[in-house]
């Protein structure tokens, strides 16, 4: 059996928080923002974790496919941003709607964790679970360092995700996951520092989000360009990148030679949502009418990040 995407939803905080609320907030600007990133506006909890968000996405997912909680398989949160390192947040969300069969667990890989774990999702399919949740969902308000202009006007807050089930027709065509932890000092955050008696060791990492904007920009133009390219099929209707930067994007457009208007984007209103960017942008998509399940439309998922990890994914719809 194959695995096919049956349902998607979203959920974002309603509090939405623009450019020019952050102008008051710290040294920046509306035009410097929108110009550099192509965000004008992000959605920011003011009371709800990870956990909130994600359970959200997935009573909606059982609202609108139909589908009781006692079916699900099994449930798979990417995050980088959980409320605990443990409970997972798959299994804060399995608790809340009742998915007693359901075994849950995240995934960490930062702004590739979506496509990791769809990744994950479509295997546990493949070899005979029936009914599956792969949500990305975050709080990256809450690793922010909202004295850091450089970092804090690029994040936003998030959940989305998908039901997969089983399925007699092949929507899976070809993926593509990497990594380089050699470069994992490029982005960093949520080091919890040691701080027992014993401890003799130091360390100067903070809790905060650390991004060395650049090299994560090279690495975007390069390794993730050859891993779409390796992927991608003549025939590709849209591509889903991850949500990190308007001006990437465009730049991957022009290296690949693909058509601007094939990329979807989304990140004028939701900022970067790491996990949640690009199942938000899918949600959105299917809502909006651009994409429609079943439509055997061909997408392209491509997730980069923290890790450093990359990938991609072949699907039709
Ligand atoms: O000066 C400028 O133009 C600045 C230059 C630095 N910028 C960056 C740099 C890197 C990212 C980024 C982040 C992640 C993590 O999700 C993944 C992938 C990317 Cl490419 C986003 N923005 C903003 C505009």
């Amino acid at each position: 059996q194959y695995a096919k995407i049956t349902c998607t939803s979203r959920y974002v905080p309603e509090n939405p928080v623009s450019n020019h609320q952050l102008s008051t907030m710290m040294d920046t600007s509306d035009e410097w923002i929108s110009s550099r990133t192509g965000i004008k506006s992000r959605n920011i909890v003011t009371d709800e974790n990870t956990s909130d968000l994600c359970i959200e996405v997935a009573n909606k997912l059982l609202e609108k496919s139909g589908k009781s909680a006692a079916d699900l398989d099994f449930i798979l949160v990417a995050t980088m941003t959980p409320d605990y390192g443990t409970p997972s947040v798959a299994c804060q969300v399995q608790g809340s709607i009742s998915a007693t069969q359901a075994f849950a667990f995240d995934i960490s890989a930062a702004c590739s964790g979506f496509v990791y774990a769809l990744s994950m999702g479509e295997k546990l399919i493949r070899t005979g679970k029936k009914l599956g949740m792969v949500i990305g969902g975050e709080t990256l308000s809450k690793v922010l360092d909202w004295n850091d202009r450089s970092t804090a006007v690029l994040f936003g807050d998030g959940a989305a995700g998908v039901l997969l089930e089983a399925s007699t027709e092949e929507h899976f065509l070809n993926e593509k996951l990497q990594a380089d932890g050699q470069r994992a000092n490029s982005l960093t955050s949520g080091y919890l520092k040691n701080k027992s008696p014993f401890y003799t060791g130091s360390s100067e990492t903070s809790v905060h989000l650390q991004m060395t904007g650049r090299d994560i920009y090279d690495f975007s133009l390069s390794d993730v360009t050859n891993n779409i390219r390796e992927i991608i099929e003549e025939d590709v209707d849209f591509l889903l990148l991850h949500q990190a930067n308007k001006r990437i994007i465009e730049k991957i457009s022009k290296k690949l030679k693909v058509p601007r208007e094939k990329f979807l984007t989304n990140m004028e209103y939701n900022g970067n949502t790491s996990a949640a960017s690009i199942p938000l942008l899918l949600d959105e998509s299917v809502e909006s009418g651009v994409l429609q399940l079943g439509s055997k439309q061909k997408i392209v998922l491509t997730g980069y990040g923290g890790g450093l990890t990359w990938g991609s994914i072949l699907l039709t719809l």
